[in-house]
């Protein structure tokens, strides 16, 4: 097979940037990187393959790229991409879902549990020396296990977090997405225990309420006042999806204002977090740097699944997830 021009545009794994230097001419140009910048820009032009995450490939970038075949994300999220264009040039993009399932659902898990038994607060004080008598009420926490939880969006994810929190916490699940899921025929076991509730009823009954959507024009600024305003008193807010989701103004007003009890991000509408950003340091927010996947098994298997993807592609083959850009 005739070899082809990839850009690796953020650090491979070293066997799987093996896979792909053995079938392809490589060049690994990271463009958030000040010096690799240059080598990038230098090498776009002729990139038949690109795979890398985390820096937004846009309709002013994909024109200096005449050569594109094919875009592999290490990411299920696609929201650094420019769907129409894609679709115009017939550029194929492919994504990682599935083998990140459990590791997000886990990290949106340890964010719930922090939040409501207040883990990182009182761990600072054991550590900064601030333990001299037993805790009193002012720093108990509330019960996670038995409360009712509410999560937006419920593809993927969404249901893996859903499992733990009804078969391993006894907690009741509502949930609200863009289109209705057949609980018998794709998650059998969360029947009884999971149930498709209007937005606002979801947001009135849940005492947690975990984001796990997509960033797209439908859902960006989706999670604002209003939303909050419907919230139930000393509600706890978890966002695992996408930081643009949420309009954050709202969001500090509504841990001001005391709606919201605590919140655990590990998404933010800019990453890195700004220093400035008052969410960096609230009382009340467990910051996370956007770790959902961030596991050495994990990430591992997206850069598998993702050279995988590229190989197909580039081979002429159907990829293993390809994301459909025409219904984006
Ligand atoms: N924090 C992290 O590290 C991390 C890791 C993986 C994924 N993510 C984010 O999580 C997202 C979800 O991943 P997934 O694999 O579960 O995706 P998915 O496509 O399987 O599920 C998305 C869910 O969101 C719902 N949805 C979409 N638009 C909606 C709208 N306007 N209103 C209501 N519901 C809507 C869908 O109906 C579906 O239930 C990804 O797109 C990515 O942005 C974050
Ligand atoms: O979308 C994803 O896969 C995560 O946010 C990791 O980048």
């Amino acid at each position: 097979m005739k070899r082809k021009k990839v850009l690796v545009f953020r650090e491979l794994p070293e066997d799987q940037l093996a896979r792909l230097q053995a079938a392809h001419e490589v060049t690994v140009a990271n463009p958030r990187i000040a010096e690799q910048r240059s080598a990038f820009e230098a090498a776009l032009p002729e990139a038949q393959g690109l795979i890398g995450s985390s820096f937004p490939v846009d309709e002013a970038l994909l024109a200096r790229a005449s050569k594109l075949e094919v875009i592999s994300s290490v990411s299920v999220g696609v929201d650094n991409y420019a769907p129409a264009a894609l679709h115009a040039r017939g550029i194929l993009l492919c994504h990682t879902p599935g083998v990140l399932d459990e590791t997000v659902a886990d990290t949106v898990f340890a964010l719930l549990m922090a939040t409501s038994r207040r883990v990182v607060e009182l761990s600072s004080l054991v550590r900064e020396g601030r333990w001299s008598k037993n805790i009193g009420e002012d720093l108990f926490g509330h019960d996670v296990h038995g409360k009712t939880l509410g999560l937006l969006g419920f593809g993927r994810i969404g249901q893996a977090i859903a499992r733990r929190a009804a078969l391993g916490f006894g907690m009741p699940v509502l949930f609200h997405a863009r289109h209705a899921v057949d609980l018998a025929a794709h998650a059998p076991e969360l029947l009884g225990r999971a149930t498709h509730t209007p937005l606002d009823e979801l947001l009135s009954r849940a005492d947690i309420v975990v984001a796990m959507l997509p960033l797209s024009d439908s859902t960006r600024g989706m999670i604002d006042a209003r939303v909050f305003g419907r919230m139930k008193p000393g509600a706890i807010f978890i966002n695992g999806g996408r930081g643009a989701t949420v309009q954050e103004p709202a969001l500090l007003a509504a841990l001001d204002q005391g709606t919201l009890r605590a919140a655990g991000l590990d998404v933010f509408a800019t990453e890195p977090l700004p220093l400035d950003s008052p969410l960096r340091t609230h009382p009340r927010v467990t910051p996370l740097p956007h770790i959902g996947s961030a596991t050495h098994e994990t990430r591992h298997a997206m850069a598998e699944l993702a050279v995988t993807n590229l190989l197909k592609a580039l081979a002429g083959e159907r990829p293993l997830a390809v994301y459909d850009t025409a219904f984006a």
